[in-house]
């Protein structure tokens, strides 16, 4: 057995809700122990800025660039990061020596696969020098670089997890349900097969924002009062994402929400948690056979329409649809995990993505390292 690191890993996802900060230790192949995991959330002020910073990134060509507010973003995100880092510390006892790295995502601001354009804003650097902790950063791109689609990310991750899997029928795939949602295919014969699965909880996010000032729809209440509006859902299914030959990564921007006199509020939560369900089932439509067991993460677990839609779809296919924690695995935690696990892969020059995951011509690593000054 090879040594393990401790790492943390930090996510800042495309919900822009909060970063999820989680340790594992691991040696970045199949030795992964879960350790503790806290989210801090963000402030609305905050949130209006990140939006504010994916209007701003609109004009971006070159990936340094940083209009607008971006480069003053990055440096308050960058140090949210770190005062999010020395919570955890303190609140699990631990201290900068006993972490060995850091796996920092940043925030997407724009990701345009089709331009082999992705960025992340963060400066892992300041990360490092703030906390006393090398840091593995700006993971995506080089996958670019090498034909990827830049995301998913997180299927290495769960090809780990799976091996620790009881009582799970096969196929498996694992769903995560975020502002996006994307899917990890894992076959009997070790085949891993990734991709974006289409909307998680952004439109539903904006509409409730809009139409209801919540920031999200707690357990699925508001949607739990309407109606399917099925040529609506249609009109969503219909989008040429769900039948291109090439499975393509999403931006947060791809899919709008609907107009406000499309639905009244409960209809159009309802409708957009249909959406978030039947858009799974439609990707893995593409997957070689459809899978035995459904693994969902992310927030969008915590909907109880957007659960029971996908139960009652996956059941037409004979399959299972169990929430993480029915699996063994934290939910809430699992991608600040995998940036962890991730920055530890990185670290050992290891693979982070695999032609059938973002369709990068061969397996490659990634990631920038920036070293402390100890
Ligand atoms: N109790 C809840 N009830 C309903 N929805 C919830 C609940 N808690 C979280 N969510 C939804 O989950 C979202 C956050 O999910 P998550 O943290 O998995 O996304 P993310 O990591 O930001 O996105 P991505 O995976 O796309 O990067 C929230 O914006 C909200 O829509
Ligand atoms: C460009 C980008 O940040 N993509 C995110 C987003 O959020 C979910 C989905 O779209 C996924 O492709 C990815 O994040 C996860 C963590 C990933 O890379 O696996």
């Amino acid at each position: 057995m090879s040594e393990l690191m401790r790492a943390i890993g930090l996510m800042s996802g495309t919900s822009m809700d909060g970063i999820d900060v989680a340790m594992l230790a691991t040696d970045g192949e199949n030795d992964v122990e879960r350790g503790p995991f806290l989210a801090v959330s963000y402030d609305p002020a905050f949130r209006e800025r990140l939006k504010q910073g994916l209007e701003d990134a609109k004009t971006i060509r070159v990936r340094t660039e940083r209009p607008g507010i971006l480069a003053d973003l990055q440096r308050e995100l960058t140090l949210r990061h770190a005062a999010a880092v020395e919570r955890f510390l303190e609140l699990n006892g631990l201290s900068a020596a006993d972490i060995d790295i850091l796996g920092f995502h940043g925030q997407t601001v724009l990701h345009r696969p089709d331009d082999a354009l992705t960025v992340q804003i963060g400066d892992g650097p300041l990360l490092a020098t703030e906390t006393g902790i090398d840091v593995v950063y700006d993971m995506r791109a080089n996958d670019m670089v090498h034909g990827g689609q830049g995301a998913p990310l997180v299927p290495a991750y769960h090809a780990a997890l799976a091996q620790g899997l009881k009582n799970a029928a096969w196929p498996v795939c694992f769903v995560n349900i975020g502002g996006i949602s994307n899917l990890t295919f894992l076959g009997r014969d070790g085949a891993i097969i990734a991709f974006d699965s289409g909307p998680g909880n952004t439109l539903i996010d904006q509409w409730v924002e809009t139409h209801a000032g919540v920031p999200y729809d707690q357990g699925g209440m508001i949607a739990s009062e309407g109606r399917v509006v099925a040529s609506l859902a249609e009109r969503y299914l219909d989008n040429p994402f769900f039948t291109a030959e090439k499975r393509r990564s999403l931006d947060r921007n791809d899919f709008l929400p609907p107009e406000g006199d499309e639905a009244e509020l409960s209809d159009g939560a309802r409708t957009l948690a249909y959406l978030t369900a039947a858009a799974i089932l439609k990707s893995a439509g593409h997957l070689p056979e459809m899978p035995k067991t459904f693994i969902i993460c992310g927030g969008g677990r915590h909907n109880r329409i957007i659960m029971a839609d996908l139960r009652e779809l996956a059941s037409h296919h004979g399959s299972a649809v169990l929430s993480a924690e029915d699996a063994g695995f934290d939910g809430d935690a699992m991608e600040a995990e995998a940036w962890a696990y991730l920055a530890a892969r990185s670290l050992k020059g290891l693979p982070l993505t695999f032609p059938g995951t973002t369709g990068a011509r061969q397996p490659v690593s990634g990631g920038v390292v920036a070293r402390t000054r100890k």
